[in-house]
C-alpha cells in the first residue's frame, strides 16, 4: 500500500490544509485509489468509503479540525478522514487484531470526536457538543455527516427534534447516495429522490457552482446566493419545518461546489442543515455499479473485482436461516418476514423475492420493527424478526414491553451472536443471552450446528410465545440441516458424550469446542440447547455425578447461561462447584473471531486449560 504524490505528504489535516485549492482534486484522485488499494488487501467498507472521499477532504480543508468537531454518523465512512488524519499507515492493519479499527473510535485519534458503528447516532452526539461548546463559551463547530438511510431512523429525527429549537450552532450533512446497504426504502426516501429528482438537482447543480462556487466570501453575498439556490428548487423542505436551514443538494464529488459551500456556512449561527449528493462506489466502476456487494468486502484482487467462491461453499448460519424462512413461508401464509434495513446480511434476499408481499424492509428502525411484529403478531400473523444481535440492543424496550409482557408469539432470528470478528466491539453480539433470559415469557435457544439451528426455528415457529434463536457470525460444523420443519422438544438439553468428574455444559457456537475440550479431559459434555427454559433435570443429574460443572458460552459471563445453571443449583441447594467460562466483564476488540476465542480462553485449548487449573486449585 504505497501512498502517492501530494497523499505521501499529508499527516494531518494541518498539512492538506497547505495545499493550493487547486491541487485537492488531484489529492482525491490519489486518495480514492489508496482507498482501493488499501481496501483490497485488507477487507472493509469499501462502497460507502469511495462516496465520501470529496467531502472528506473539503470538511478537514474548511474546518479547523480536531478543534472543530466532526461526528460521523456509522462511521464505516470514515476511512479517507483515517487516512487524513495520520493514520494512512495504519491503514494496512485496518480492523485486524492489534491494528486500526474500522470506525472512529476516540481513544485511537483526537480527530475521532465520537465512536461510533451503530446508526444514527451523529446528530445527537453534535448537538451535545455543540451545546457543550455554548456552555463552556468555546467557538468551535460541530457537524454530523449522516447518510440517507442512517437518517431514517428514530433517533436521527429526535435529534432534530430537540436541535431545531436548541439555538444550536450546528451544521448537519446529509450524505445522500441514495443507497442503505439494500436500497433505501420509506416515505423520507420519497422525500430526498423529489428534492433530487433530475430537473431541480441539475439546476441547484449548476447554480450550486455559479453562485456559491464563485462567490465572495461575502457573508450576505453567500446568504443571497444559497437563498437564490434554497429558493429555487425546495421551499420549505422537511428539515426547514425542523427549524434547521436548509441548503442544497450539491454535488458532494465537486471540491469547487463542497468548499464554498462549507466556507459560507461556517460564517452562518443557528442549525444548518447541507444536502449532499454522492454515488456509492464512486470511481471504482464495479463498486458503482454493484454497491450492496461492495459494501462490505473481504480481501479481493483490486484488478479483477470480488469473484465468486469456486466450488461449493461451507452454509453459513444466516443461509439456513433464510432457507428455512422460504420453506416455512411456503408451508404457513401467516409468516410475514420483517428485516430493519439489513436484508442482505440476513438471509432474506430470496424471502424478499419469492414472498415479497410478505416482507418487510423497515429501514434503519429496530425499535418500530419489533413492535410493529408484536402488532402483527396480535392480528394473528407470525412474524419473523430477522436482526443482528448488537442491532436487538435498540429495540430493548420493545421486546420487553411491546412483545414480552403481552405474551406475542414474535420469532427473533437473531444473527451475530457472539464475537463477530472485524467490526469488533460495536458490533459483537456479547449481551443478548442475558438481556433477554431475564425477560418473562421468552424462550431462548442457542444451536450447536446448522441442523439444529433449522430445527430451532421450526420449534420457535410452533410456539405460542415470544422466542429467539440466536446464531454465529459465519459456520458451524458443515452439518446439512435436514431439510424438513421438524422441531425439538423444548427445555431439553442432550448429553453429547459421557465422561467422569466433570461435566461441560455448552451453549451454541461453542457446543464443538467443548466436545474437542471433552474428549481431551474425559469429561462428560452436554450440549443444554434451550437456555430459557433451562434443562433444569439435566443439570440436576449432572450435578448428582460429577464433582465439577463447567458452563460454556460466548457470551457475557455475567447474567448469561452460566448464570441461569447456578441458578437451577442454588435454588435446588445444591453445592456442587460450578467453572463460567463466557466473555469477560470488558469490551472486546476487533480481530478475527477464531484468534479472538482463543485469547479469551474460549476454544478448546483454552477450556482444557481453565478445567486443568481450576481443578489443581482445589
Ligand atoms: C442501529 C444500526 N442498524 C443497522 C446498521 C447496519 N448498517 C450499517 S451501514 C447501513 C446503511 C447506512 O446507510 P447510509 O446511512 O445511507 O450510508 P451508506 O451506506 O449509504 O454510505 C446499515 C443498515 C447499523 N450500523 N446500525
Ligand atoms: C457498518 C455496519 O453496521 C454493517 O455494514 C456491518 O459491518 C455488517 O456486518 P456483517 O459483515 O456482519 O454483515
Ligand atoms: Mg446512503
Amino acid at each position: 500500500m504505497t501512498a502517492s504524490r501530494l497523499l505521501e505528504n499529508i499527516n494531518s489535516p494541518a498539512d492538506l490544509r497547505r495545499l493550493d485549492r487547486k491541487q485537492l482534486p488531484q489529492l482525491a484522485t490519489e486518495l480514492r485509489a489508496f482507498l482501493i488499494d488499501s481496501v483490497s488487501k485488507t477487507g472493509g467498507h469499501l462502497s460507502s468509503n469511495l462516496g465520501t472521499v470529496e467531502l472528506t477532504i473539503a470538511l478537514h480543508a474548511v474546518f479547523n479540525t480536531p478543534d472543530d468537531r466532526l461526528v460521523w454518523d456509522v462511521g464505516h465512512q470514515c476511512y479517507a478522514h483515517k487516512v487524513l488524519t495520520g493514520r494512512r499507515e495504519g491503514m494496512s492493519g485496518l480492523r485486524m487484531h492489534g491494528g486500526i479499527s474500522g470506525f472512529p473510535k476516540r481513544c485511537e485519534s483526537q480527530y475521532d470526536t465520537f465512536g461510533v458503528g451503530h446508526s444514527s447516532t451523529s446528530i445527537s452526539a453534535a448537538l451535545g457538543m455543540a451545546l457543550a461548546a455554548k456552555h463552556k463559551g468555546e467557538d468551535r463547530k460541530s457537524i454530523a455527516i449522516i447518510g440517507d438511510g442512517a437518517m431514517s431512523a428514530g433517533m436521527a429525527f429526535e435529534a432534530l427534534n430537540n436541535a431545531g429549537v436548541a439555538d444550536a450552532d450546528m451544521l448537519v450533512i446529509l450524505n445522500d447516495n441514495e443507497m442503505s446497504i439494500s436500497p433505501p426504502v420509506g416515505a423520507l426516501n420519497n422525500i430526498l429522490t423529489r428534492l433530487t429528482s433530475s430537473k431541480t438537482y441539475n439546476v441547484a447543480r449548476e447554480a450550486g457552482r455559479h453562485m456559491l462556487g464563485f462567490a465572495p466570501p461575502l457573508l450576505e453575498l453567500a446568504r443571497r446566493a444559497e437563498e437564490h439556490v434554497k429558493g429555487m428548487i425546495a421551499p420549505g423542505t422537511l428539515f426547514e419545518e425542523f427549524g434547521f436551514h436548509y441548503y442544497g443538494p450539491i454535488d458532494g464529488h465537486d471540491l469547487d461546489a463542497l468548499i464554498p459551500t462549507l466556507e459560507n456556512l461556517k460564517k452562518l449561527k443557528g442549525p444548518k442543515f447541507l444536502h449532499v449528493i454522492t454515488k456509492k462506489g464512486q470511481g471504482y466502476k464495479l463498486a458503482e455499479n454493484d454497491p450492496i456487494l461492495y459494501h462490505g468486502v473481504g480481501k479481493f484482487a483490486a484488478c479483477d473485482g470480488i469473484q465468486s467462491a469456486k466450488g461449493p461453499a461451507k452454509l453459513t448460519y444466516t443461509q439456513v436461516f433464510g432457507d428455512w424462512l422460504c420453506d416455512m413461508a411456503k408451508a404457513d401464509s401467516r409468516l410475514v418476514g420483517i428485516t430493519p434495513a439489513m436484508r442482505e446480511g440476513s438471509g432474506m434476499v430470496r424471502f424478499s423475492a419469492e414472498h415479497a408481499d410478505r416482507y418487510y424492509d423497515v429501514g434503519i428502525a429496530e425499535q418500530h420493527a419489533v413492535t410493529f411484529a408484536a402488532g402483527l403478531a396480535c392480528e394473528g400473523l407470525k412474524p419473523v424478526v430477522a436482526i443482528y444481535s448488537t442491532f436487538l440492543q435498540r429495540g430493548y424496550d420493545q421486546l420487553v414491553h411491546d412483545v414480552a409482557l403481552q405474551n406475542l408469539p414474535v420469532i427473533f432470528a437473531v444473527d451475530r451472536g457472539g464475537l463477530v470478528g472485524a467490526d469488533g466491539p460495536t458490533h459483537h453480539g456479547t449481551f443478548d443471552l442475558s438481556f433477554v433470559t431475564c425477560i418473562p415469557n421468552m424462550v431462548v435457544m442457542t444451536p450447536a450446528d446448522e441442523g439444529e439451528c433449522r430445527k430451532m426455528l421450526s420449534t420457535a415457529y410452533a410456539l405460542d410465545c415470544p422466542s429467539m434463536i440466536r446464531y454465529p457470525r459465519g459456520g458451524g460444523t458443515g452439518v446439512v440441516p435436514e431439510m424438513n420443519l421438524d422441531t425439538l422438544p423444548v427445555g431439553k438439553g442432550e448429553i453429547r458424550r459421557r465422561g467422569k468428574d466433570v461435566a461441560l455444559l455448552a451453549f451454541g457456537s461453542l457446543v464443538p469446542a467443548a466436545v474437542a475440550a471433552g474428549v481431551e479431559l474425559d469429561a462428560t459434555v452436554a450440549n443444554m440447547r434451550f437456555v430459557k427454559p433451562i434443562d433444569a433435570e439435566l443439570i440436576v443429574e449432572l450435578a448428582g455425578n460429577h464433582s465439577l460443572l463447567v458452563s460454556i458460552e460466548e457470551n457475557a459471563v455475567i447474567g448469561g447461561a452460566g448464570s441461569e445453571v447456578e441458578r437451577v443449583l442454588a435454588e435446588r441447594g445444591l453445592t456442587v462447584p460450578v467453572l463460567r467460562l463466557g466473555l469477560p466483564d470488558r469490551f472486546i476488540d476487533h480481530g478475527e473471531q477464531g484468534q479472538l476465542l482463543a485469547e479469551l480462553g474460549l476454544d478448546k485449548d483454552g477450556i482444557v486449560r481453565a478445567v486443568r487449573s481450576h481443578t489443581t486449585q482445589q
